[in-house]
């Protein structure tokens, strides 16, 4: 569960018999091929997939590139996190698990988890911080209608750092038939490789798409935003060891990175322990979390996934970061362009590539994470103030 020193279960003693029953039995039931036939089945008959590998013309002229948009924003739910909540709640039930517990930040886990939970029949409890129940209310609405208990975290900033700690509260609390589902590659192994492994259909499929439409099985480079890293971890996936392929991570940046209100983790941040996992996390000397900021809530993690601090520690990955302004005019400008509304937290993949060099042969995929439903209000205050 290492990644070079990243990664690793630093957990408490209370945690240790769940956290052990996930790490022995995740890979093989994994490899189970039962197992992978439902998985298959569902991510097909019930997500939507394969997602499209859609070839934007209008934005490849303007940038001078070959750009295609890896579509996890037409999965059921609108977001790439189903992938998981599919492989996690197939795991639950493995798991003889009856109760399930999420945390969420831009609420699309939230709901990719209450998804699950009413197409399995299991209890479904999803913390999320009180700021975030306000400012994605359209996904509280979703939550609730397919019958999850929305549980509003109430400590320290009320953001999705505490929904984390409220959801592993609750874990300790319930370990017998409780499955906590994380929505990214964060926290104990087996985590972030389990959620990797069930988000790597993203980078499985764009081989065989990029062959058909460009001759060759990689592309010169693959963008996306990164909150915890779980759409990235599955976009990189099949190319993490292919050196022809630039990685690119994007952060996001706040209201600057040096101005006090970021999430631009891979910059701000220094090593320590978070959630439960080694990784970099912006923390006071005293390894105290410093809240983190950003316009999206998906990315708005004073964390990042093992696998990204190792990447980008390693140069194999180049981190990125953007404003909250560049990622609210990316989100016009692609709407404008492509007629395709993205999530905020994808906005930030798509202006990062005002900040790229490449040449007009150069294939480049943006992994466009989710739609922009659950943001309309903040890009009409946006539309507003122009
Ligand atoms: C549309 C969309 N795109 C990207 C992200 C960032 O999550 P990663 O892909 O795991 O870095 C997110 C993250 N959303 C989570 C959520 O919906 O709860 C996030 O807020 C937390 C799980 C961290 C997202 O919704």
């Amino acid at each position: 569960g290492y990644y070079g020193r990243f990664g690793g279960a630093y957990i408490p003693e209370m945690l240790q018999a769940n956290v052990e029953e996930l790490r022995v039995n995740y890979l093989r039931m994994l490899e189970d091929p039962e197992f992978r036939r439902e998985f298959d089945l569902l991510l097909k008959d019930y997500v939507g997939r394969p997602s499209p590998l859609y070839y934007a013309d209008r934005l490849s002229q303007h940038y001078g590139a070959k750009v295609y948009l890896k579509r996890e924003d037409l999965n059921h739910t609108g977001a790439h996190k189903i992938n998981n909540t599919i492989g996690q709640i197939l795991l639950a039930e493995r798991l003889g698990k009856k109760r399930i517990i999420a945390e969420t930040g831009a609420g699309q886990h939230g709901v990719a988890t209450a998804t699950v939970c009413a197409l399995k029949g299991l209890q479904c409890i999803v913390y999320m911080g009180e700021v975030d129940i306000e400012r994605q209310a359209p996904n509280v609405a979703r939550m609730r209608m397919l019958g999850a208990e929305v549980r509003p975290a109430r400590s320290g900033s009320r953001t999705l750092k505490d929904a984390t700690n409220e959801a592993i509260r609750d874990w300790i609390n319930n370990p017998e038939d409780t499955h906590y589902i994380i929505g990214s590659v964060v926290g104990p192994h087996p985590y972030p490789d389990m959620v990797a492994r069930f988000q790597s259909v993203i980078s499985e499929e764009m081989k065989w798409q990029l062959a058909e439409k460009t001759g060759r099985d990689y592309p010169d480079a693959i963008v996306a935003c990164v909150g915890g890293g779980s759409n990235a971890a599955g976009a990189y996936y099949h190319y993490l060891n292919d050196e022809r392929v630039r990685l690119i991570a994007v952060e996001a940046a706040g209201l600057g990175v040096d101005s006090g209100e970021s999430a631009a983790t891979s910059q701000l941040g220094t090593e320590g322990i978070i959630h439960g996992s080694r990784t970099l996390l912006m923390q006071t000397e005293d390894g105290q979390i410093v809240e983190p900021y950003s316009i999206s809530a998906g990315l708005d993690y004073p964390g990042i996934g093992p696998l990204h601090a190792f990447l980008i520690d390693a140069k194999r990955a180049e981190a990125v970061s953007v404003t909250d302004d560049e990622a609210l005019a990316a989100s016009l400008f692609v709407a404008r362009q492509e007629g395709i509304i993205p999530a905020l937290e994808t906005a930030h993949a798509f202006a990062a590539l005002d900040h790229m060099s490449y040449g007009p042969e150069d294939v480049i995929v943006v992994c466009l994470s989710g739609r922009g439903d659950k943001d309309l209000a903040a890009f009409s205050a946006y539309l507003e103030s122009q």
